[in-house]
């Protein structure tokens, strides 16, 4: 199997030979949000604020795989998730990041057709499923919640501080396939927003093989602000083939029978 990427040889257009999900599979990620007209995010009175708990993770390896940069805490992480949408807890398994070539695209959900420089998820597994007890086994489960991504756009603004300290590291994993551990400690939860009240949610799938369609989506409406250095930073890693990794996005996919439903008015 040729390794899947981004360019004309092996990006979203090819995954359907080794992945026929990509063009038969009708949960597809990511979506294009629109929130007027007939398609339009539906006002759910019903959601409720996402519940996160964070603990400053203090044992975590950040990783380049050729496709993104990934941090990823030691098994023994606490951090969980709950509230929104879910009626289950969820574990937190890793976060990674999706950008572009220049501001104006990178993220992979959009807003009535707008990109975000950048988007970030964090990936979580239902801890409380009795079909499965890893993550891995989750992605292979077939549940259609098996893992909840919590999605927040990036835009160009103001350096993040809380984000400092993993945009400072991506030179030192420039080389695909390279890792480090993480130094010291990392406040996840200082990175996002203070309230997780405004969000869209729908069912979904990974964006990239194996495209596995066990995914409810959480995408925030608030985005976070970096600066253009932390942007540059991650234009500035490699993905194997001694070319900069300049567009980790998938395209949107068609929403066919879904809806998505929306926290606020
Ligand atoms: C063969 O089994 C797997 C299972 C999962 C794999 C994977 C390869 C890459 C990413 N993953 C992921 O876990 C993964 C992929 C995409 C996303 S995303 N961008 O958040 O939808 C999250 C997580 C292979
Ligand atoms: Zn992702």
């Amino acid at each position: 199997m040729a390794p899947w990427g981004y360019s004309k040889e092996n990006g979203p257009a090819t995954w359907h030979k080794d992945c026929p999900i990509a063009n038969t599979g009708v949960r597809q990620s990511p979506i294009d949000l629109i929130t007027t007209g007939q398609t339009c995010a539906k006002y759910d009175s019903n959601l409720k604020p996402v519940i996160v708990s964070y603990p400053a993770f203090s044992e975590a390896t950040f990783l380049n795989n050729g496709h993104s940069v990934q941090f990823q805490p030691s098994a023994g992480n606490l951090s969980e998730l709950s509230g929104g949408p879910l009626t289950k807890k969820y574990k937190f398994e890793q976060f990674h990041f999706h950008w572009g070539n220049n501001d104006s695209e990178g993220s992979e959900h959009r807003v009535n057709g707008k990109m975000y420089p950048a988007e970030l998820h964090l990936v979580h597994w239902n801890s409380e499923s009795p079909n499965f007890s890893s993550f891995q086994e989750a992605v292979g489960s077939n549940d259609p919640h098996a893992l909840c991504v919590l999605g927040f756009f990036l835009k160009v603004g103001a350096e993040n501080a809380s984000l400092k300290p993993i945009t400072d590291l991506l030179s030192k994993v420039k080389n695909a396939g390279s890792s480090v551990s993480f130094p010291g400690k990392f406040d996840l939860k200082a990175v996002l927003p203070e309230t997780l009240t405004d969000y869209y949610t729908y069912d979904g799938s990974l964006t990239t093989p194996p495209l596995a369609e066990c995914v409810k989506w959480i995408v925030f409406k608030e985005p976070i602000e970096v600066s253009t250095a932390q942007m540059e930073a991650f234009r500035a890693v490699d993905d194997g083939h001694g070319k900069p990794i300049t567009g980790n996005y998938r395209p949107p996919c068609p929403l066919h029978t879904r809806t998505v439903a929306a926290s606020f008015k």
